[in-house]
Protein backbone atom coordinates (compact mmCIF):
# COMPACT_ATOMS: atom_id res chain seq x y z
CA UNK A 1 0.00 0.00 0.00
CA UNK A 2 1.20 3.65 -1.16
CA UNK A 3 1.87 6.11 2.25
CA UNK A 4 0.68 8.62 -0.27
CA UNK A 5 -2.36 10.41 0.62
CA UNK A 6 -3.05 12.46 -2.87
CA UNK A 7 -6.65 11.43 -3.84
CA UNK A 8 -6.40 9.14 -6.72
CA UNK A 9 -10.09 9.90 -7.81
CA UNK A 10 -13.48 8.19 -7.15
CA UNK A 11 -14.32 4.32 -6.54
CA UNK A 12 -16.31 4.53 -9.59
CA UNK A 13 -17.35 7.11 -11.93
CA UNK A 14 -20.54 9.39 -12.11
CA UNK A 15 -23.36 7.91 -14.43
CA UNK A 16 -22.73 10.21 -17.04
CA UNK A 17 -24.48 7.68 -19.50
CA UNK A 18 -26.96 10.19 -21.19
CA UNK A 19 -23.56 12.23 -22.27
CA UNK A 20 -22.75 9.54 -23.58
CA UNK A 21 -25.15 7.91 -25.10
CA UNK A 22 -28.13 10.80 -26.50
CA UNK A 23 -30.54 7.80 -26.98
CA UNK A 24 -30.12 6.49 -23.16
CA UNK A 25 -33.59 6.28 -21.86
CA UNK A 26 -34.17 5.79 -17.92
CA UNK A 27 -37.78 4.02 -17.86
CA UNK A 28 -37.57 4.89 -14.42
CA UNK A 29 -38.10 8.94 -14.77
CA UNK A 30 -41.20 10.73 -15.65
CA UNK A 31 -41.69 12.57 -18.49
CA UNK A 32 -41.82 16.27 -17.27
CA UNK A 33 -44.26 17.05 -19.95
CA UNK A 34 -46.80 14.34 -19.37
CA UNK A 35 -46.37 14.82 -15.25
CA UNK A 36 -47.64 18.90 -15.68
CA UNK A 37 -50.61 17.91 -17.82
CA UNK A 38 -51.59 15.06 -15.45
CA UNK A 39 -51.09 17.70 -12.44
CA UNK A 40 -53.32 20.53 -14.25
CA UNK A 41 -55.84 17.45 -14.90
CA UNK A 42 -55.99 16.86 -11.40
CA UNK A 43 -56.59 20.25 -10.10
CA UNK A 44 -59.66 20.48 -12.56
CA UNK A 45 -60.90 17.11 -11.19
CA UNK A 46 -60.34 18.02 -7.69
CA UNK A 47 -62.40 21.51 -7.97
CA UNK A 48 -65.35 19.85 -9.92
CA UNK A 49 -65.41 16.82 -7.23
CA UNK A 50 -65.22 19.56 -3.97
CA UNK A 51 -68.01 21.49 -6.08
CA UNK A 52 -70.03 18.51 -6.41
CA UNK A 53 -69.70 17.58 -2.53
CA UNK A 54 -70.06 20.57 -1.35
CA UNK A 55 -73.77 20.68 -2.85
CA UNK A 56 -74.76 17.45 -1.20
CA UNK A 57 -77.21 18.43 1.79
CA UNK A 58 -76.14 18.19 5.22
CA UNK A 59 -78.59 15.59 5.74
CA UNK A 60 -77.35 13.23 2.63
CA UNK A 61 -74.00 13.70 3.69
CA UNK A 62 -74.75 12.75 7.65
CA UNK A 63 -76.30 9.60 6.24
CA UNK A 64 -73.58 8.63 4.01
CA UNK A 65 -71.54 9.18 7.06
CA UNK A 66 -73.19 6.75 9.05
CA UNK A 67 -73.65 4.25 6.31
CA UNK A 68 -69.84 4.26 5.44
CA UNK A 69 -69.36 3.66 9.53
CA UNK A 70 -71.33 0.63 9.44
CA UNK A 71 -69.31 -0.93 5.96
CA UNK A 72 -65.96 0.48 7.74
CA UNK A 73 -67.06 -1.92 10.98
CA UNK A 74 -67.69 -5.15 8.76
CA UNK A 75 -64.52 -4.72 6.36
CA UNK A 76 -62.53 -3.93 9.59
CA UNK A 77 -64.16 -7.24 11.38
CA UNK A 78 -63.44 -9.54 8.09
CA UNK A 79 -59.70 -8.17 7.69
CA UNK A 80 -58.35 -7.16 11.05
CA UNK A 81 -60.78 -9.04 13.71
CA UNK A 82 -61.07 -7.39 16.82
CA UNK A 83 -59.88 -3.56 17.08
CA UNK A 84 -57.92 -4.12 20.56
CA UNK A 85 -54.76 -3.07 20.91
CA UNK A 86 -54.52 -1.16 17.29
CA UNK A 87 -54.47 2.47 16.31
CA UNK A 88 -56.35 3.86 13.83
CA UNK A 89 -56.22 7.45 12.22
CA UNK A 90 -58.97 8.84 10.85
CA UNK A 91 -59.35 13.41 10.00
CA UNK A 92 -60.75 16.21 11.55
CA UNK A 93 -63.30 17.10 8.67
CA UNK A 94 -63.29 20.20 6.90
CA UNK A 95 -64.26 20.84 3.37
CA UNK A 96 -67.75 19.26 3.61
CA UNK A 97 -65.64 16.02 4.33
CA UNK A 98 -67.49 12.42 5.56
CA UNK A 99 -67.59 13.22 9.29
CA UNK A 100 -66.42 10.04 11.32
CA UNK A 101 -65.57 11.76 14.34
CA UNK A 102 -68.59 9.58 16.18
CA UNK A 103 -67.07 6.47 14.69
CA UNK A 104 -63.59 7.39 16.15
CA UNK A 105 -64.57 7.94 19.58
CA UNK A 106 -66.28 4.60 19.96
CA UNK A 107 -62.94 3.37 19.07
CA UNK A 108 -61.22 3.21 22.63
CA UNK A 109 -64.58 1.30 24.01
CA UNK A 110 -63.21 -1.40 21.85
CA UNK A 111 -59.87 -1.37 22.95
CA UNK A 112 -58.22 0.83 20.13
CA UNK A 113 -56.72 4.21 19.95
CA UNK A 114 -57.53 6.86 17.43
CA UNK A 115 -55.47 8.99 15.94
CA UNK A 116 -55.32 12.39 13.71
CA UNK A 117 -52.48 13.68 11.62
CA UNK A 118 -51.28 16.88 11.22
CA UNK A 119 -48.71 19.28 9.13
CA UNK A 120 -45.34 19.14 11.65
CA UNK A 121 -43.37 20.11 8.69
CA UNK A 122 -44.90 21.38 5.26
CA UNK A 123 -44.02 19.03 2.22
CA UNK A 124 -42.60 16.24 4.84
CA UNK A 125 -44.58 12.96 6.11
CA UNK A 126 -47.85 13.53 8.50
CA UNK A 127 -47.32 12.67 11.67
CA UNK A 128 -50.21 11.23 14.17
CA UNK A 129 -50.76 12.06 17.90
CA UNK A 130 -53.85 10.32 19.62
CA UNK A 131 -57.18 11.76 19.70
CA UNK A 132 -60.24 11.40 22.10
CA UNK A 133 -63.30 13.41 22.76
CA UNK A 134 -61.39 15.34 25.67
CA UNK A 135 -57.76 15.99 23.52
CA UNK A 136 -57.09 20.05 23.39
CA UNK A 137 -57.34 21.10 19.81
CA UNK A 138 -55.44 23.90 17.56
CA UNK A 139 -55.31 25.15 14.20
CA UNK A 140 -52.79 24.11 12.39
CA UNK A 141 -51.37 24.01 8.85
CA UNK A 142 -54.19 24.95 6.33
CA UNK A 143 -56.28 25.76 9.53
CA UNK A 144 -57.16 22.27 10.10
CA UNK A 145 -57.69 21.37 14.42
CA UNK A 146 -55.41 19.05 15.26
CA UNK A 147 -54.60 17.57 18.38
CA UNK A 148 -52.02 20.39 20.69
CA UNK A 149 -50.09 18.21 22.40
CA UNK A 150 -49.01 13.96 22.53
CA UNK A 151 -46.25 12.09 21.55
CA UNK A 152 -46.01 10.68 17.94
CA UNK A 153 -47.67 7.80 17.37
CA UNK A 154 -47.79 5.01 14.48
CA UNK A 155 -51.43 4.15 13.00
CA UNK A 156 -51.70 0.48 12.38
CA UNK A 157 -54.54 1.45 10.04
CA UNK A 158 -54.92 4.51 8.45
CA UNK A 159 -58.11 5.84 6.95
CA UNK A 160 -58.02 8.74 4.68
CA UNK A 161 -60.35 11.15 2.91
CA UNK A 162 -60.60 11.35 -0.67
CA UNK A 163 -61.42 13.92 -2.63
CA UNK A 164 -61.77 11.09 -5.88
CA UNK A 165 -60.52 7.73 -5.87
CA UNK A 166 -60.47 5.56 -8.72
CA UNK A 167 -60.82 1.05 -10.08
CA UNK A 168 -57.38 0.12 -8.69
CA UNK A 169 -58.30 2.32 -5.39
CA UNK A 170 -55.78 5.26 -5.78
CA UNK A 171 -56.67 8.41 -4.29
CA UNK A 172 -56.75 11.87 -5.28
CA UNK A 173 -56.53 14.17 -1.96
CA UNK A 174 -56.04 17.74 -2.09
CA UNK A 175 -52.61 17.96 -3.69
CA UNK A 176 -50.10 18.46 -1.10
CA UNK A 177 -49.07 14.71 -1.36
CA UNK A 178 -49.07 14.22 2.37
CA UNK A 179 -50.81 10.92 2.41
CA UNK A 180 -48.70 9.66 -0.25
CA UNK A 181 -45.45 10.81 1.44
CA UNK A 182 -46.60 9.43 4.75
CA UNK A 183 -47.53 5.51 3.34
CA UNK A 184 -44.21 5.72 2.26
CA UNK A 185 -42.49 6.70 5.49
CA UNK A 186 -44.12 4.44 7.51
CA UNK A 187 -43.22 0.82 8.48
CA UNK A 188 -44.57 -1.67 8.93
CA UNK A 189 -46.57 -0.50 6.13
CA UNK A 190 -50.39 0.60 7.60
CA UNK A 191 -53.37 -0.91 6.10
CA UNK A 192 -54.59 2.24 4.30
CA UNK A 193 -58.31 2.38 3.59
CA UNK A 194 -59.39 5.34 1.85
CA UNK A 195 -63.07 6.94 2.37
CA UNK A 196 -65.43 8.80 0.18
CA UNK A 197 -68.52 9.34 -1.55
CA UNK A 198 -69.34 6.79 -4.21
CA UNK A 199 -70.06 9.66 -6.48
CA UNK A 200 -66.42 10.64 -6.33
CA UNK A 201 -65.72 7.34 -7.88
CA UNK A 202 -63.16 8.63 -11.66
CA UNK A 203 -61.83 6.17 -14.18
CA UNK A 204 -58.39 6.78 -13.00
CA UNK A 205 -56.30 9.81 -11.29
CA UNK A 206 -53.39 8.56 -14.03
CA UNK A 207 -51.26 7.61 -11.12
CA UNK A 208 -47.60 8.71 -11.37
CA UNK A 209 -44.74 6.94 -9.79
CA UNK A 210 -45.53 8.63 -6.06
CA UNK A 211 -48.78 7.57 -5.58
CA UNK A 212 -49.85 4.59 -3.63
CA UNK A 213 -53.44 2.51 -3.54
CA UNK A 214 -55.12 2.19 -0.47
CA UNK A 215 -56.29 -1.56 0.21
CA UNK A 216 -59.70 -0.94 -0.11
CA UNK A 217 -61.40 2.42 -0.48
CA UNK A 218 -65.02 2.57 1.82
CA UNK A 219 -68.03 4.48 0.08
CA UNK A 220 -71.82 4.68 1.30
CA UNK A 221 -72.67 1.93 -0.72
CA UNK A 222 -69.81 -0.74 -0.36
CA UNK A 223 -66.38 -2.23 0.09
CA UNK A 224 -64.09 -1.60 -3.10
CA UNK A 225 -60.85 -3.22 -3.55
CA UNK A 226 -57.92 -2.77 -5.93
CA UNK A 227 -58.54 -4.48 -9.24
CA UNK A 228 -62.14 -5.00 -8.71
CA UNK A 229 -63.64 -4.63 -12.41
CA UNK A 230 -66.38 -1.49 -12.81
N1 LIG B 1 -59.50 16.85 7.21
C1 LIG B 1 -58.35 16.53 6.66
N2 LIG B 1 -57.23 16.60 7.36
C2 LIG B 1 -56.04 16.28 6.77
C3 LIG B 1 -55.97 15.82 5.43
C4 LIG B 1 -57.19 15.73 4.70
O1 LIG B 1 -57.22 15.35 3.52
N3 LIG B 1 -58.35 16.10 5.34
N4 LIG B 1 -54.75 15.48 4.89
C5 LIG B 1 -54.56 14.43 4.03
O2 LIG B 1 -53.54 14.18 3.47
C6 LIG B 1 -53.57 16.16 5.46
C7 LIG B 1 -53.49 17.62 5.00
N5 LIG B 1 -53.53 17.68 3.59
C8 LIG B 1 -53.32 18.82 2.84
C9 LIG B 1 -53.17 18.67 1.47
C10 LIG B 1 -52.94 19.75 0.66
C11 LIG B 1 -52.84 21.01 1.20
C12 LIG B 1 -52.55 22.19 0.33
O3 LIG B 1 -51.86 23.10 0.72
N6 LIG B 1 -53.04 22.21 -0.91
C13 LIG B 1 -52.77 23.28 -1.86
C14 LIG B 1 -52.47 22.73 -3.21
C15 LIG B 1 -51.14 22.06 -3.29
C16 LIG B 1 -50.70 21.84 -4.71
O4 LIG B 1 -51.55 21.73 -5.64
O5 LIG B 1 -49.49 21.80 -4.90
C17 LIG B 1 -53.94 24.22 -2.00
O6 LIG B 1 -55.08 23.72 -2.09
O7 LIG B 1 -53.70 25.40 -2.04
C18 LIG B 1 -53.01 21.16 2.56
C19 LIG B 1 -53.26 20.07 3.37
C20 LIG B 1 -53.64 16.05 6.95
N7 LIG B 1 -54.91 16.43 7.48
N1 LIG C 1 -43.33 10.22 -1.60
C1 LIG C 1 -43.22 11.48 -2.08
N2 LIG C 1 -42.04 12.10 -2.05
C2 LIG C 1 -41.91 13.37 -2.52
N3 LIG C 1 -42.90 14.07 -3.08
C3 LIG C 1 -44.10 13.49 -3.15
C4 LIG C 1 -44.33 12.18 -2.65
N4 LIG C 1 -45.63 11.87 -2.85
C5 LIG C 1 -46.18 12.95 -3.43
N5 LIG C 1 -45.27 13.93 -3.63
C6 LIG C 1 -45.49 15.26 -4.24
O1 LIG C 1 -46.78 15.75 -3.93
C7 LIG C 1 -47.40 16.28 -5.09
C8 LIG C 1 -48.91 16.15 -5.01
O2 LIG C 1 -49.27 14.79 -5.03
P1 LIG C 1 -50.75 14.29 -5.33
O3 LIG C 1 -51.34 15.02 -6.48
O4 LIG C 1 -50.73 12.80 -5.40
O5 LIG C 1 -51.50 14.78 -3.97
P2 LIG C 1 -52.77 14.21 -3.23
O6 LIG C 1 -52.61 12.75 -2.97
O7 LIG C 1 -53.97 14.64 -3.96
O8 LIG C 1 -52.69 15.04 -1.82
P3 LIG C 1 -52.89 14.67 -0.26
O9 LIG C 1 -52.34 13.28 -0.01
O10 LIG C 1 -52.09 15.69 0.49
O11 LIG C 1 -54.32 14.75 0.06
C9 LIG C 1 -46.79 15.49 -6.23
O12 LIG C 1 -46.72 16.24 -7.40
C10 LIG C 1 -45.40 15.15 -5.74
O13 LIG C 1 -44.49 16.11 -6.19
Amino acid sequence: MSDDDTPRGYASPPCLAHEIDPTYFDPLAVDPEQARDVARWRKAERVRLLDQRAGLSVAARKAAGEAIADRLDSFLAERVGSLAGLTISAWWPIKAEIDLRHWLAGLADRGARAALPLVAVKAQPLVFREWTPATRMERGFWNIPVPAEGDEIIPDITLSPVVGWDAECFRLGYGGGYFDRTLAAIRPAPLAIGVGLEAARIATIYPQPHDIPMQAVVTETGIHNPAESA
